[in-house]
């Protein structure tokens, strides 16, 4: 099925970024109250990785987020289909992307927890295209810098295809 589709990150080197992360925020996060935040879909591949590569005692949390459609897409107006199941008051809250784009999606995200008081959000992202940027976000944890393109594969997907192959990769023109 991925005949179409190039390689731009393979499964081994995704492997490797995701252990190192794993590991600094296993570092950084000792002693407190972690909470991973998976933002659905696309992160539900980096969530599942990266969260058996921290070695602490911590929860993992779903927020299901859909887009106001395609044309106001881009105002990353979006709404929340799934919350969290429990509050994050006085927890550190671990916001994990697939990727920031024009930053609409996750500055939202940001926004929203913080109503809920928690001691502190922070973002990790395995992809960031910077080229794209619309809102500067911080993103405290970032796996990989890529160019613009469209890319799909663990977690990204083209019209929900694709989300189930293990790289980072290209639809050529040509499929
Ligand atoms: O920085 P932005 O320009 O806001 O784009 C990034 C967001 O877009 C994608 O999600 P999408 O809304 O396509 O939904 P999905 O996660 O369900 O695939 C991606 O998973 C990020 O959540
Ligand atoms: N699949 C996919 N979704 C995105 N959402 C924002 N940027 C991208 C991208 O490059 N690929
Ligand atoms: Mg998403």
């Amino acid at each position: 099925m991925a005949t179409n589709v190039s390689t731009m990150i393979d499964a081994e080197s995704i492997a490797q970024r995701v252990r190192e992360l794993g590991a600094e925020i296993t570092r950084d996060y000792a002693g407190r109250n972690l909470v991973l935040v998976c933002v659905l879909k696309g992160s539900f591949v980096f969530t599942s990785d990266l969260a058996r590569h921290i070695d602490l005692p911590m929860r993992v949390e779903f927020l299901g987020v859909r887009s106001y459609g395609e044309d106001t897409k881009s105002s990353g107006v979006v709404q929340i289909t799934h919350d969290l199941t429990k509050p994050v008051e006085g927890d550190h809250v671990l916001l994990v992307e697939d990727i920031v784009d024009t930053g609409l999606t996750i500055a939202h995200l940001l926004e929203l927890l913080r109503t809920r008081k928690p001691a502190s959000v922070k973002v990790c992202s395995l992809l960031h295209k910077p080229a794209r940027t619309r809102i500067q976000v911080p993103i405290d944890y970032l796996g990989f810098t890529i160019e613009d393109k469209f890319v799909v594969g663990y977690g990204l997907d083209w019209a929900e295809r694709y989300r189930n192959l293990p790289f980072i990769g290209l639809v050529e023109s040509a499929s």
